[in-house]
């Protein structure tokens, strides 16, 4: 008789699971694609983290299939991003190269955790700084994502907010928010704890702060408190506040207004996307709107 290892069952049930999230992550990236990749498109902005290599796959199949002479150019979001955007043969070009005025077509990112009005957070692997100037440098941003991320209000499931900060201001930074009703802000480690701080692209630290889950826009409407009393914040006031901390280069809260929103303004890109596709565990795919023009509605 074969006699299993006590762990045997949990690695089967895990594995099962994490080929459903990839296959979810897979399916969302195709569709993505499908619906916001013109291929005459000049400058498309590429994010970081797991999701993304299936949209840039996707991408890559799309030029191969019609054929297309390529000439678009690729905008990265840090090192992992542009090793993606290399490893598939297409044209990465520096966020600082593109020419003034210049609007990217489209920009597809992950995200950690996406709320019911198109907040996000982003951050998880490291990535905020230059995927948020991706995105507002962009007509629209476009989040890739699996079920997990799908939440009605952020901080339900993912734990705390990244924060990319000034390695001699980490201790400050963490004082002031603790100020905030932070409970157990931490600096976070690299894989080898004994090696110290995971540095980002910019060699700054991450500061990942625990807060209660974040009040959107239609809860301050509504009359709930968003202002920090007992440690409840709606999602922009508290982006702003820790914005204005000494130290932070930039928080992993993408708030306010999408591309669709600021153009209709006469400005230009968004931090919040214009739609987040999410792979769902029975091999389908949610999508979440902004309509083109309007503030708050989802479609
Ligand atoms: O820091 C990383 C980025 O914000 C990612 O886009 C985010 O963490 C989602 O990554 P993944 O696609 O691996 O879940």
């Amino acid at each position: 008789m074969e006699i299993l290892p006590a762990n045997s069952r949990p690695t089967t049930s895990r594995a099962m699971t994490t080929n459903l999230v990839e296959e979810a992550k897979r399916l969302a990236g195709i569709r993505a694609v499908s619906e916001h990749f013109d291929p005459s498109a000049r400058y498309v902005g590429i994010g970081s983290g797991t999701t993304i290599i299936y949209v840039v796959e996707a991408i890559k199949e799309v030029i191969k299939q019609r054929n297309i002479t390529n000439n678009i150019q690729f905008v990265p979001t840090g090192y992992q991003s542009r090793q993606v955007i290399v490893d598939a043969g297409l044209t990465p070009i520096a966020f600082d190269s593109l020419p003034d005025g210049v609007m990217l077509e489209v920009a597809f990112d992950g995200a950690d955790e996406v709320d019911e009005e198109l907040n996000c957070i982003k951050g998880g692997g490291a990535c905020l700084f230059q995927e948020k100037l991706v995105a507002t440098r962009a007509k629209k941003f476009v989040c890739v994502a699996d079920y997990r991320k799908n939440q009605s209000r952020l901080l339900t499931s993912w734990p705390s907010v990244p924060i990319e900060v000034a390695p001699m201001a980490a201790r400050t930074v963490i004082t002031a928010l603790r100020a905030l009703g932070s409970p157990a802000p931490k600096v976070r480690s690299g894989i080898l704890a004994k090696a110290g701080p995971l540095k980002t692209d910019q060699d700054f630290f991450i500061v990942d702060a625990p807060f209660k889950p974040l009040l959107t826009a239609s809860d301050v409407r509504n009359g709930q408190d968003g202002s920090g009393k007992d440690g409840v914040w709606d999602i922009e006031t508290l982006c702003q506040k820790i914005k204005m901390i000494s130290g932070v280069l930039e928080v992993g809260l993408f708030v306010g207004k999408n591309g669709y929103e600021t153009q209709a303004e006469g400005g230009q890109g968004g931090q919040k996307p214009v739609a987040a596709y999410f792979g769902m565990a029975d091999g389908s795919v949610e999508v979440r709107r902004a309509r083109p023009g309007t503030s708050l509605d989802i479609v």
